[in-house]
């Protein structure tokens, strides 16, 4: 049975009303994991209606177009319409697993009989299902709860954009991102780009009509870049330290991670022909998209009706090009002798590649590698991680759909506690010292208030074929549960599926001072999560209390 505190029910009492306030999705955008080359394009048909208040105003029209852009999909949909529409069909997926995934199968970790066995204990009871939400606005859980919808404004003030103006519906598919960086004048940077070969890609508003769609969404990138050229990896690298300086940090299926200074710079490498670490490369469309979403989650910053720190500081995008620096291939080696990279070298990028540079906070390191000292970190780690998924759901229906060890980033400092914000309610979070990041939201679904983005992962079955037994693999299958293989909608459980991960993760894999009660409590806490439907739900839990308290 599940324990509240009181300041939560007040603040759940003092919502409901405000709904009508925000408006509703109009696009949906599928991001799908890229695969085999021979995707075919997809052609879709939906309607969308009004979006009041927001700054997509046509009234309900209908419009279709066909994307080109393999491994993706865009999608405009009326809010209401049923989501399993968006339900493709299956096709053996040629892409293997994330590298992430490779690690937890590799025969030199040890054997997973103990977890296995404990999962039967503490797995005995049932998932919840919940039933996939028709409206955009509405969670199916119980409870009516209330979308609150980023405002872009800031995003877009953010990059320097002019204002939105409506998207005619006749555009294909991919300009109709065009609502978010369209318009915009175009501010070269100063002393960059220049001298830079821009061709294929010249930026001019006339030119877009005329290119495929491959090159407008680079345009597009550039622009919310502010480039207007690629630059040199080094240019990027020395605007943030010198270059030799550089040092990798760690690395994903589709991205290196180089500490650049007090930064960190996420390389991806964008729109080539060649495979990178067995995979297709990234597309612009794509890039532009996860820049929106991060932008999104970075806008939660900003103190608001819902606000956090969360997640991880996103500085700025950058578009380049050429081969890698030396500089960088001296940090990947070393990386990768200490290491053992399972990433391509760096070597096989030509002059032509392109990629696209996350600038981004220093998180720390990974959960994986990070030695928790005691039970009040963990503690206080499961409640920045929950805290934080909390606030985006309600401020923009966020579910990250891939929080593995990998992507919970942490360090310490000397604060106390975090502030963060739900539903207007400004709380203070205990930290004991410890600060937690979010990162890498390749996964992740978002409702920016004009558009859902999410990643089809219908397109990709291997992710659901992991090993049995093996918590983060159990957690893919039970999300596809969950949301019944229909990505595109809300599903606030699926972040719930992703506490009961880490707190199976604190348990079984993570070492740290800590009592019998505190493993009882931690099993509890775990149990009571089972019923519950968000991130907000696992907030209010008793398991929290004394750690926060009303700012
Ligand atoms: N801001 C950061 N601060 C410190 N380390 C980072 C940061 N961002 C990424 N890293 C490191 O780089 C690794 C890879 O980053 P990330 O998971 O974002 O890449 P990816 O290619 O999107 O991964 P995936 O294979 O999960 O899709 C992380 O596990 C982490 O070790």
């Amino acid at each position: 049975m599940a324990s509240r505190q009181d300041p939560w029910m007040d603040m759940i009492s003092e919502e409901g009303d405000d709904n009508a306030a925000y408006p509703q999705a109009g696009a949906v955008y599928g991001r799908r994991r890229t695969q085999a080359k021979k995707q075919s394009d997809s052609q879709i048909s939906l309607s969308r209606r009004q979006n009041k208040g927001s700054f997509v105003t046509s009234s309900t029209s209908s419009w279709s177009h066909s994307l080109s852009i393999r491994g993706r999909e865009s999608i405009v949909i009326e809010s209401g319409v049923n989501l399993q529409l968006l339900r493709k069909p299956k096709g053996p997926s040629k892409r293997p697993p994330k590298p992430t995934l490779k690690k937890k199968q590799d025969p030199s970790l040890p054997d997973l009989t103990k977890e296995k066995e404990y999962f039967k204990e503490v797995d005995a009871f049932e998932l919840l299902e919940e039933t996939p939400s028709p409206l955009c606005t509405t969670w199916a859980m119980g409870v009516k709860q209330q979308t609150a919808i980023c405002n872009l404004s800031p995003i877009l003030s953010r990059w320097g954009l002019s204002t939105i103006t409506e998207t005619p519906l006749d555009e294909p598919a991919e300009k109709f991102l065009l609502p978010i960086f369209d318009k915009l004048a175009i501010e070269e940077r100063e002393g960059e780009g220049a001298g830079t070969e821009t061709e294929p890609h010249l930026v001019q508003q006339g030119l877009l009509d005329g290119e495929d769609e491959c090159a407008s969404a680079f345009t597009q990138l550039l622009m919310v870049c502010k480039q207007t050229a690629p630059v040199s990896l080094r240019e990027v690298l020395s605007s943030y330290s010198d270059p030799c300086s550089t040092k990798k940090l760690g690395e994903g299926t589709y991205g290196e991670a180089y500490r650049v200074g007090s930064t960190v710079c996420k390389i991806v490498p964008i729109d080539g022909d060649i495979l990178i670490n067995n995979e297709v490369q990234k597309k612009s469309k794509e890039v532009l998209e996860e820049a929106l979403l991060t932008s999104s989650l970075n806008n939660l910053r900003k103190e608001g009706e819902n606000s956090c720190t969360g997640f991880i500081d996103t500085i700025d995008f950058r578009v380049c090009k050429g081969a890698y620096d030396a500089e960088l291939i001296r940090a990947w080696e070393d990386w990768d002798a200490e290491n053992g990279s399972e990433n391509d070298h760096p070597k096989i990028f030509s002059d032509e590649q392109c990629y696209i540079v996350f600038v981004l906070a220093d998180g720390g390191r990974d959960l994986e590698s990070f030695i928790l000292l005691d039970y009040k970190e963990a503690q206080s780690l499961l409640l920045q991680v929950t805290s934080s998924l909390a606030v985006a759901e309600a401020a923009c229906e966020f579910e990250h759909r891939d929080l593995h060890w990998g992507n919970i980033l942490l360090s310490r400092d000397n604060t106390e506690d975090i502030t963060f914000i739900l539903g207007r309610k400004k709380m203070k979070a205990t930290t004991f010292g410890l600060r937690v990041s979010i990162i890498d939201f390749t996964l992740s679904r978002i409702n920016t208030g004009d558009a859902i983005l999410f990643l089809d992962l219908s397109a990709d079955p291997e992710l659901f074929m992991g090993e049995k037994g093996n918590k983060q693999f159990e957690t893919y299958r039970a999300m596809k549960k969950v949301t019944k293989d229909c990505w595109g909608g809300s599903f606030p459980k699926t972040n719930v599926l992703w506490l009961i991960y880490l707190v199976d993760i604190l348990l079984l894999k993570k070492t740290f001072k800590r009592t019998t009660k505190d493993e009882r409590d931690l099993r509890s806490f775990k149990k009571r999560m089972s019923s519950y439907q968000s991130a907000r739900d696992c907030l209010m839990d008793s398991f929290f209390t004394g750690l926060l308290v009303s700012a």
